[in-house]
């Protein structure tokens, strides 16, 4: 499959700072929803070792992410009320709206593998691009690259698969579809997120009202 632009040039450092700054105004939002629902997956998870991580997790989502954002828009010189003038975009809204669904009508099992590409894309994606950075390219979006691409993440992403395994060999048959349905619409949405900060994605209707 070929590499998507917005990852391309977050790779080659040539991203427009309109592109980068539009997805990061709607990750901040994206995040929130992706804690709430990793809250609630640690509430129905029958171990407790996956209470704390899953927890843990949630709370990692809000906080650090928050930090490495405000950084960011210290960077942008975005105020307050610039951000609460841009609007959350169709793709932020349906992809947050989806987890937020499955936490409260899924299963734990559906619930985890909603979750999962999250973690697990992030990390392979942030890999790959990382392989490709050189000592000389003085690429402005290295801190989120390796935010992502670290060992600790990568052993963040090992248990994030590990519960989800032991989840589907608890489940039956028809809780594993579901699962599977669950970890391939989010994998789609991981992909629509990049699209849509790449086309910097606006509401159809917001000429129409
Ligand atoms: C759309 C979108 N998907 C995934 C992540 C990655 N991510 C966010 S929080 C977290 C784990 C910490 O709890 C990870 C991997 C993102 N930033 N934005």
């Amino acid at each position: 499959m070929s590499v998507h632009p917005f990852n391309e040039e977050l790779a080659t450092g040539t991203l427009s700072r309109e592109r980068f700054q539009f997805y990061l105004v709607q990750d901040a939002r994206y995040l929130v929803g992706f804690g709430r629902a990793l809250a609630a997956a640690a509430a129905k998870a029958p171990e407790v070792d996956d209470v704390a991580f899953l927890a843990g997790a949630a709370r990692d989502a809000i906080v650090i992410e928050r930090e490495m954002h405000e950084s960011y828009f210290k960077w942008f010189r975005l105020s307050e009320t610039d951000l609460a003038d841009i609007e959350t975009s169709p793709t932020c809204v349906a992809y947050s709206s989806f987890l937020l669904a499955t936490a409260h009508t899924g299963s734990y099992g559906e619930l985890l593998a909603a979750l999962l590409p999250c973690f697990w894309v992030y990390q392979s994606v942030g890999a790959g691009i990382l392989a490709r950075q050189s000592p000389e390219t003085d690429n402005p979006y290295r801190p989120w690259i390796d935010t992502y691409a670290g060992d600790e993440f990568e052993a963040t992403v090992r248990k994030g698969r590990d519960a989800l395994d032991r989840a589907a060999d608890a489940a039956g048959e028809a809780t594993r579809e579901k699962m599977l349905a669950a970890f391939t619409r989010a994998c789609e949405y991981e992909w629509m997120f990049w699209d849509s900060a790449y086309r910097q994605e606006g509401w159809p209707t917001a000429a129409v009202r």
